[in-house]
């Protein structure tokens, strides 16, 4: 199967990377042309403009950083609108929101095209290993026919109806996903300052019913005060900012989820946004001025 491929970031790196170490030939293309050069070393041949990309492949992946780039990348010149036509797919991994997708879709369906999301749950690991949990909606047939590529990217494939549906199911899961992580962070906050042992709560967590594989992956490099990104904290406070956007429209308080985003936008104040979203971390350890006033 030939696919191409757009953005080779952390996530769009390892998918491709392992599609080609699965026999796909891969056509890659990144704003940054120079990041081609590895994925050039393990086979993939290199598109100059994401329009070129769509021509030559039947199906193209995305895999962009956030709402504007994934916009730009299809209606800007050069862009993935120039050559999409009948019988061509495109599928969007990339973790925006329904309003972006549904624009992305219409364009698509316009020209002829097929149009499916597919953001993923899982990091830059689960990418390596093709771990992943694909959150697809959008034209089922262009589903059933990207199987194969799913199967290599992931150990799950959801089809979850109509464009949009995989786009609010991911901000859903990273909405807890960064609360959760606001959580554990001033828990470890708060057992170094009442005098108790940081690793000691972290096996202690790891033993009960709130045991899981963030904590127990990110939570040793997290008391030594690394971050190496896997999950970049901007790309974090964007997903928090666009969940919280998706309760505006649906009128759902989410106290819990709003001041977890403060904590990754104090963090990103702070220079953190392309460390690791445990980052939010080092913001949640500087105690706050307003509460002397
Ligand atoms: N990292 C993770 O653990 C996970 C990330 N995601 C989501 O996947 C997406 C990618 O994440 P990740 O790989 O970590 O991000 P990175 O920041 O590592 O990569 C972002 C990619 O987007 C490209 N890009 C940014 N702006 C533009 C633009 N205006 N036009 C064209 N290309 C652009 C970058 O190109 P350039 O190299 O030129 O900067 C790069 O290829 C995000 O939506 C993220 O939320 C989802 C699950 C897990
Ligand atoms: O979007 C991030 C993830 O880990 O999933």
């Amino acid at each position: 199967m030939e696919v191409g491929f757009l953005g080779l970031g952390i996530m769009g790196k390892a998918m491709s990377l392992n599609l080609l170490r699965h026999g796909f030939k891969v056509t890659v293309w990144n704003r940054t042309l120079s990041r081609c050069d590895e994925l050039v070393e393990h086979g993939a041949s290199v598109g100059e403009t994401p329009a070129a990309v769509i021509k030559k492949c039947k199906y193209t992946i995305a895999m962009l950083s956030d709402p504007s780039a994934a916009l730009s990348v299809v209606f800007d010149k050069d862009g993935v609108l120039e050559e999409i036509c009948s019988g061509k797919g495109y599928i969007d991994m990339s973790t925006v929101d329904a309003d972006t997708s549904s624009k992305i879709s219409e364009a698509i369906t316009e020209k002829g095209g097929y149009f499916l999301e597919a953001p993923v749950s899982g990091s830059k690991k689960p990418a390596e290993d093709g771990q992943l949990v694909i959150l697809a909606a959008g034209v089922k047939a262009l589903y059933d026919e990207v199987i194969p590529a799913f199967d290599v990217l992931g150990k799950k494939s959801f089809f979850l109806g109509k464009v949009g549906n995989g786009a609010k199911m991911k901000l859903v899961v990273n909405m807890i996903m960064g609360s959760m992580m606001n959580a554990f962070s001033e828990g470890l906050v708060l057992a170094e300052r009442s005098g108790l042992s940081q690793q000691t709560l972290l096996d202690i967590v790891d033993l009960g019913g709130i045991a899981n594989p963030m904590f127990k992956q990110k939570g040793p490099a997290m008391i030594q005060s690394k971050f190496p990104p896997a999950f970049p904290l901007k790309h974090q406070q964007k997903d928090m900012r666009l969940a919280l956007a998706l309760g505006d429209e649906n009128a759902v308080s989410m106290p819990v989820a709003a001041a977890a985003n403060e904590a990754f936008k104090k963090a990103r104040s702070l220079g953190l946004g392309d460390n690791d979203f445990s980052a939010v971390y080092e913001a949640v350890k500087i105690p706050d001025c307003s509460a002397d006033a």
